[in-house]
């Protein structure tokens, strides 16, 4: 398949070759491709073969690439899957495989805007449950439209950044007044994000199936949300400064190509959508893994969301609003039915009272130094893993 050494069970083989930015040294930062433990410089190994838009890759972002739109995303995966199969590149190609463990991956395209949905069912029924106990948990307009609001594109972060746990206004229920001080509810959340390449025109709806056309690939998220902060600000307009601290993204986008064959049907939406929400939809056939200081708490599967990413992004833009190259939105917390594939501390431990068993501690919400790792992956046809690699951060203490 390639005459790249790979080792067992990696989630980069030849079939995957997600893009992503790269820092070597005090070298500029420019584009690479991983594959197995390595990844491919691909700016030298491009003007060296003198294709067209070589500069592309001699790039601190991918928005350029992005930009260039689908035809150019093909042609470009067509070319790395010949430079890593095809033995007769092995001259040109070998000289610029640079281990993974050598260098520094950063943001890998300057964030646009930034949206995030809550397109679990199971979710957003727990949440309900959690934060509304006395009323039905899902909403009249759930099932008719995929829910969301506009965050904070500026404070989406490279994996790895620490994240400094917020201070904010809470108010316990038992409190007649709030106080301001550090969350002392932080936590997780573990969603998809859809990252856009072509841009749409404003006042011009995209539609369910021009997704592919807008949307290059995915990146794992992690949506840190205080709790405390969130349940006090929330009501009427949404979330607001218990999300906008920061929310974290995986250093490598994965094409929707190399995941056309790992998509599952979605679940059967009952009662029918709008004409505007229907089409061929699909959902990627992903499944996660969150480890708490390194232990595994939860695998939350992508196949069971309500709400397929096409009809997210025919929602967002239906209004006539327009997507820019660099967009993000994101799922939304991804919870399975089972109880350990919940995608957030507030529902694996049930609000706080019914701690898990973390390296033999019991936990709810998260402390300071505590390490969150989610890592995701989906199969295709064949069997290969095509994996999205991880996002991880750190809680470092509040400023005081
Ligand atoms: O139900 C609520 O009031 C709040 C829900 C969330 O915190 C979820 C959110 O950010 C969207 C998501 O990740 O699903
Ligand atoms: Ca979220
Ligand atoms: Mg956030």
């Amino acid at each position: 398949m390639t005459w790249i050494d790979l080792p067992d069970g990696t989630p980069f083989g030849p079939d995957n070759l997600p893009l992503g930015v790269f820092r070597l040294g005090d070298e500029e930062p420019r584009i690479g491709a991983a594959i197995g433990d390595h990844l491919i410089d691909l700016a030298p190994v491009a003007s060296a073969q003198m294709l067209d838009g070589s500069q592309l890759f001699n790039q601190p972002t991918l928005n350029a690439f992005l930009a260039l739109g689908r035809p150019a995303w093909k042609a470009t995966r067509e070319w790395l899957i010949d430079l890593v199969r095809n033995e007769n590149n092995r001259d040109a190609v070998e000289p610029h495989l640079v281990p993974r463990s050598a260098v520094t991956m950063l943001l890998p395209f300057e964030v646009a805007d930034y949206v995030d949905f809550y397109a679990s069912e199971v979710h957003a029924t727990n949440l309900g449950r959690l934060f509304r106990p006395d009323s039905e948990p899902l909403l009249p307009n759930w099932k008719h439209l995929p829910v969301g609001y506009h965050g904070r594109a500026g404070t989406v972060v490279a994996s790895g950044t620490d994240i400094v746990r917020p201070s904010g206004q809470r108010k316990p229920p038992t409190a007649d007044t709030p106080t301001y001080g550090p969350s002392q509810r932080l936590d997780i959340e573990v969603e998809l994000g859809f990252v856009v390449g072509t841009p749409s025109k404003l006042g011009t709806p995209v539609s369910v199936d021009a997704f592919e056309d807008h949307v290059y690939g995915v990146v794992l998220v992690n949506d840190w949300s205080a709790r405390d902060l969130q349940a006090w600000e929330y009501v009427p307009l949404g979330p607001f400064l218990g999300k906008s601290f920061a929310t974290s993204i995986s250093p490598w986008v994965v094409s929707l190509e190399a995941l056309k064959d790992a998509t599952v049907p979605l679940p059967r939406q009952d009662p029918p959508v709008l004409p505007y929400l229907q089409g061929d939809l699909k959902n990627p056939d992903i499944t996660f893994e969150v480890h708490w200081n390194g232990q595994l708490v939860s695998t939350p599967p992508y196949s069971e969301m309500y709400w397929s990413p096409a009809q997210m992004l025919a929602h967002l833009s239906v209004n006539g609003a327009s997507v820019r190259t660099g967009d993000l939105y994101a799922s939304g917390t991804v919870s399975g039915n089972a109880k350990d594939q919940r995608g957030s501390f507030i529902e694996l431990s049930w609000g706080g009272r019914e701690p898990i068993t973390v390296n033999g501690e019991e936990r709810t919400f998260l402390q300071d130094g505590d390490e969150v790792t989610i890592t995701g992956w989906a199969t295709a046809s064949g069997g290969a893993r095509i994996g999205l690699g991880e996002v991880t951060g750190r809680i470092a203490p509040a400023v005081s």
